[in-house]
């Protein structure tokens, strides 16, 4: 069924996943808010792979570990040397050899997680929306390895339990199991609780999660919660109410749900993603909550991952857009059936834009724009950009056209996920089954226009796709026009461009900022993605009244999709003479940058705190 050659090679890994293969986490783990911390102990179960396995080797990133025990026993281990970008490699002596592959073996492994763990960040209460408690969350991907010891590589999947004990509310990526009163509020320590959690489905240790901090929560739909701030929580149920629209669609579209809950976690506004797709419980920025529910389809993005991603599993992060580029494709197939096909058009216009963003910031050879990049000693945070979400998405919206429309490709998707759930897949994986159900299902007319298809242009070759899609522009027709309208404004020498209609823009032309601000306020608009765009235009127009507004969005969110272009954008101006009262008067747009980002480093997350200071070439300590 899939790739089963017995040494699959897994390049982001640093533990012998060839040899044993973890089946079970148990985390017994305490909250810590004074020392900013996790600590505790995980106990995993490991099933050999060979009649004769003598070690175990586990991935860890700034971990503090502090015994290792096997039946109650002491083990030997010791942890390699850093490798920069993957971590500690925990090595474990095993007492005596395992030498019957079908008997399932315990480890446990007692640790806190340290100062510089980067899958977790603590915020002070100064940081929360509440400004009361403190809070935790955490974000594994490609991270998970800072958090726990494991087999930190997406061709793992395990089950996992906890008990987590917290002075206040706890949620996993896991249903909740009850909760009691912990030893240490028994013992006299006020408050704590001890939170139980089980994921019964096996899943990849970049979706383990946890969040605890100050939360309520408020039922949105028949699965459904909505958990944030209570200061959030009217807001966040209102936006997201059409929740379970989108899970019932992709159910329609696909398979059955599996998860069980869906939930929403609404995080602090350092949240370094739109959204993480952590079973049972989605983590989205508070960015998406815009007042007009205009921002959703992030929503819809998360919940397709219940299916591609989740359950159908890259093998590694070479493969990355089997999860990305199929969950945009079936994200924007749920918009298509709820909002018509033209939105789904319009939305894969706009997400070929970013594309051309990103393969114009790697550069059009640059190996980072493969559809499967060689990873081998890479970072892939590195590497992260729209490239396996758009490309992705279009090589399969190629492919829909070639077969014969979505009445052929649809009943395809619904194969793929029975194919391959609770599965790890590669290209090479997913490739044989597309061409294994179009001959069944359709013959060898279908497999000829698949072999039409320049795969290695698609899959190997940087670059943007080999084929420039045609999407229905009817929608995008009305910004264009709107933009044409404003030119021809200010070619007439108008520049009150108020009364021309605004209400689908989305594309700019290179117009009189000043008037467009006096027209339309955009520098007050509330939307981050328009305001994102307006400030990215702004800046390329040496507006400088934006510069405040540019610092503002940067500092006051920590989502890179905003942050990171913004920085780099600022890094790039030339001088601003008059700086803006509260910015360092910069001799230069780099000093202004470096300036603003050294000022509010504590507000970011580890991961987004790291590739920001890449970005603007500030080497980390
Ligand atoms: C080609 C391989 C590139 C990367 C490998 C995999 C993971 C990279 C690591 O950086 C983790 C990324 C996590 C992303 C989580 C959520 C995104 O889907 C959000 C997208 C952007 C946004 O909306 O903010
Ligand atoms: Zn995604």
């Amino acid at each position: 069924m899939c790739s089963g050659h017995p040494t699959f090679r897994e390049p982001n890994t640093l533990s012998n996943l060839n040899e044993v293969k973890v089946k079970h986490i148990h985390l017994d783990l305490t909250v810590d808010f004074v020392q900013r911390l996790l600590g505790g102990q995980a106990t995993l179960t490991f099933d050999p792979l060979h009649d004769r396995v003598e070690n175990v080797v586990l991935d860890t990133s700034f971990l503090n570990i502090t015994a290792v025990e096997m039946d109650s026993k002491q083990l030997e281990f010791h942890l390699a040397d850093r490798h920069p970008a993957f971590g500690s490699a925990l090595h474990i002596k095993l007492p005596q050899p395992v030498v019957n592959k079908e008997k399932q073996f315990d480890i446990t492994i007692k640790y806190t997680t340290t100062e510089r763990c980067t899958a977790l960040q603590f915020l002070e209460p100064e940081q929360t929306v509440g400004k009361q408690f403190p809070y935790l969350f955490s974000q594994c991907q490609i991270h998970a390895r800072s958090f726990v010891p494991c087999q930190d590589s997406p061709s793992v999947k395990l089950t996992y339990s906890a008990s987590i004990s917290s002075p206040l509310p706890v949620l996993m990526s896991a249903l909740k199991k009850g909760d009691e009163p912990s030893a240490a509020s028994m013992a006299g320590q006020p408050g704590f609780t001890i939170y139980k959690f089980e994921q019964r489905i096996p899943i990849p240790s970049y979706l383990i999660a946890i969040v605890s901090g100050n939360l309520t929560g408020r039922e949105i739909g028949p699965r459904s919660t909505v958990w944030c701030e209570p200061e959030m929580i009217e807001a966040a149920a209102w936006e997201f109410a059409d929740t379970e629209k989108f899970i019932a669609t992709g159910e329609k579209i696909l398979t059955p749900y599996e998860w069980g809950r869906y939930d929403l976690l609404v995080l602090p506004p350092s949240f370094p993603y739109g959204g993480m797709e952590n079973p049972c419980l989605t983590f989205v920025t508070p960015t998406l909550v815009a007042g007009d529910r205009s921002l959703v389809n992030t929503v819809a993005h998360e919940i397709a991952h219940s299916w591609t991603g989740n359950l159908v599993t890259t093998k590694s992060w070479e493969h990355f857009w089997l999860n990305e580029g199929w969950t945009v494709f079936v994200e924007r197939k749920i918009i298509a059936h709820l909002h018509g096909e033209p939105q789904r058009h319009f939305s894969a216009i706009i997400g070929y834009h970013a594309l051309t963003d990103s393969v114009e910031l790697f550069g059009h050879d640059s190996p980072a724009t493969l559809l499967t990049p060689d990873l081998s000693n890479i970072d892939p945070d590195d590497y992260f950009s729209t490239v396996p979400y758009e490309k992705g998405f279009n090589l399969l919206y190629y492919i829909e056209q070639v077969v014969g429309g979505p009445a052929i490709f649809e009943p395809y998707m619904a194969a793929h996920i029975r194919q391959f759930a609770h599965h790890s897949i590669t290209t090479s994986d997913w490739k044989s089954y597309l061409y294994e159900y179009m001959k069944t299902n359709h013959g060898d007319e279908v497999v000829k226009k698949l072999d039409t298809i320049d795969w290695n242009k698609w899959l190997s070759s940087p670059g943007l796709p080999p084929v420039k899609p045609q999407f229905d522009t009817s929608l995008a027709q009305v910004c264009f026009s709107l933009a044409a309208s404003w030119k021809k404004a200010k070619e007439n020498g108008e520049n009150d461009y108020a009364g021309v209609d605004k209400e689908h823009f989305d594309e700019f032309t290179s117009l009189q900022k000043e008037s467009l601000d006096k027209s339309y306020q955009l520098s007050s608009v509330r939307n981050c993605e328009i305001q994102f765009r307006w400030q990215r235009l702004c800046l390329m127009s040496d507006y400088e009244p934006i510069y405040p507004k540019v610092c503002e969005l940067v500092t006051k969110q920590g989502r890179m999709k905003f942050v990171r272009p913004l920085y780099r954008q600022v890094l790039n101006k030339l001088g601003v003479g008059r700086g803006p009262k509260f910015l360092n008067q910069a001799k230069n747009g780099s000093e202004l940058a470096k300036s603003t980002y050294l000022a509010h480093k504590s507000f970011y997350h580890p991961i987004a705190a790291m590739l920001v200071e890449k970005d603007i070439g500030i080497a980390s300590v």
